[in-house]
């Protein structure tokens, strides 16, 4: 049976896998500060890690004035999201980096397919009413179908977040299971909304019932709450992971999403991912960054590095 199927056809829905469950707040805590230590890029292994996030980027636009023209800039960027003479300064010509999937709303699925054919890189579209996720559900449902129709490899779904709030785990089951199916052969990334959920024994429910329907990935945020992805959410929902893989052989993905801009930011979402769930993960079939101005950031980044690198090369051949 192939990944997809064994997804649509879900996991029962077991109340006990997770209604024992203790989220062990001060702990998340304590282990999240130890990610936040200051870091600059001037080593090697520092830039192949920031090459690395690039790669699990999912470059996005998702504005109330997106047009065409800006998704066709943004796929261009996707397909060379570094310049040239830094790409040949990091020793990459031969195989230059591309982002992970480009992220738009439905209406902005053909341009991007357009932009990026032949490029190997997946459209990725968020649906189902996004961002709230309050319109009834055949119009959540026939949303995602568009989005496929038009050409998208993954769908961003939202759920209820309310279904989480009340408590209500076989509705949410049962949405995200109908939205699996509309899916068909694309991948589905459940949206939690965590900024809205409250507490992160919520995070850790809502993401193991996302996971029993057959969500592809769990995600963080949709880059429009208050809060959205933080280093103690992403540890709730990546433990609940694991959990999930141990209990049911399956590898789900993990994407955090919303407001994470900075090098350093990537830096340290790696490290989690690497600790946390091991090298498997670090790979953008199993993790991915949904960011909108990120990757600006790594190019600047490692320009510094290359530049410095050259600096300092030519200072010894000085010396
Ligand atoms: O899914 C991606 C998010 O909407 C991006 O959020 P951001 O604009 O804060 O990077």
């Amino acid at each position: 049976m192939t990944g997809n199927a064994r997804r649509n056809e879900g996991t029962a829905l077991k109340p006990e896998m997770f209604e024992s469950i203790q989220v062990n707040l001060s702990a998340v805590e304590r282990r999240a500060g130890t990610l936040t230590t200051r870091r600059s890029v001037k080593k090697e292994y520092q830039a192949a890690w920031l090459v690395k996030a690039l790669t699990c980027i999912d470059l996005t636009t998702l504005a109330g004035d997106d047009t065409p023209g800006r998704v066709h800039r943004l796929a261009m960027k996707a397909r060379k999201p570094l310049r040239e003479d830094i790409v040949e300064a990091l020793g990459l010509a031969d195989e230059p980096p591309k982002v992970g999937a480009v992220c738009v709303y439905p209406t902005m699925v053909a341009p991007a397919v357009k932009a990026l054919r032949g490029s190997g890189i997946p459209v990725a579209s968020v649906a189902t009413g996004f961002p709230a996720g309050l319109t009834p559900l055949p119009q959540r449902l026939a949303e995602i179908r568009y989005a496929v129709e038009e050409g998208a490899e993954e769908i961003d779904i939202v759920i209820t977040r309310s279904h989480v709030l009340l408590g209500e785990w076989q509705a949410l089951y049962d949405e995200v299971k109908a939205m699996r199916e509309a899916c068909g052969h694309a991948h589905l990334k459940a949206i939690l909304g965590t900024g809205d959920l409250k507490t992160l024994r919520n995070v850790y429910k809502a993401s193991m019932v996302a996971m029993m329907a057959g969500a592809d990935f769990i995600k963080t945020s949709t880059g429009k709450e208050d809060v959205n992805a933080t280093l103690p959410v992403s540890l709730t929902m990546i433990r609940a992971l694991r959990d999930y893989g141990e209990w049911t052989g399956e590898k789900v993905g993990f994407k955090p999403a919303g407001g994470l801009k900075t090098a350093k930011d990537s830096l340290a979402w790696l490290i989690l991912i690497k600790e946390e769930l091991g090298n498997a993960w670090l790979d953008p079939h199993l993790f991915r960054i949904g960011a909108s101005s990120m990757l600006a950031d790594i190019e600047r980044q490692l320009e510094h590095f290359v530049t410095g690198r050259y600096a300092s090369a030519s200072r010894h051949a000085l010396a």
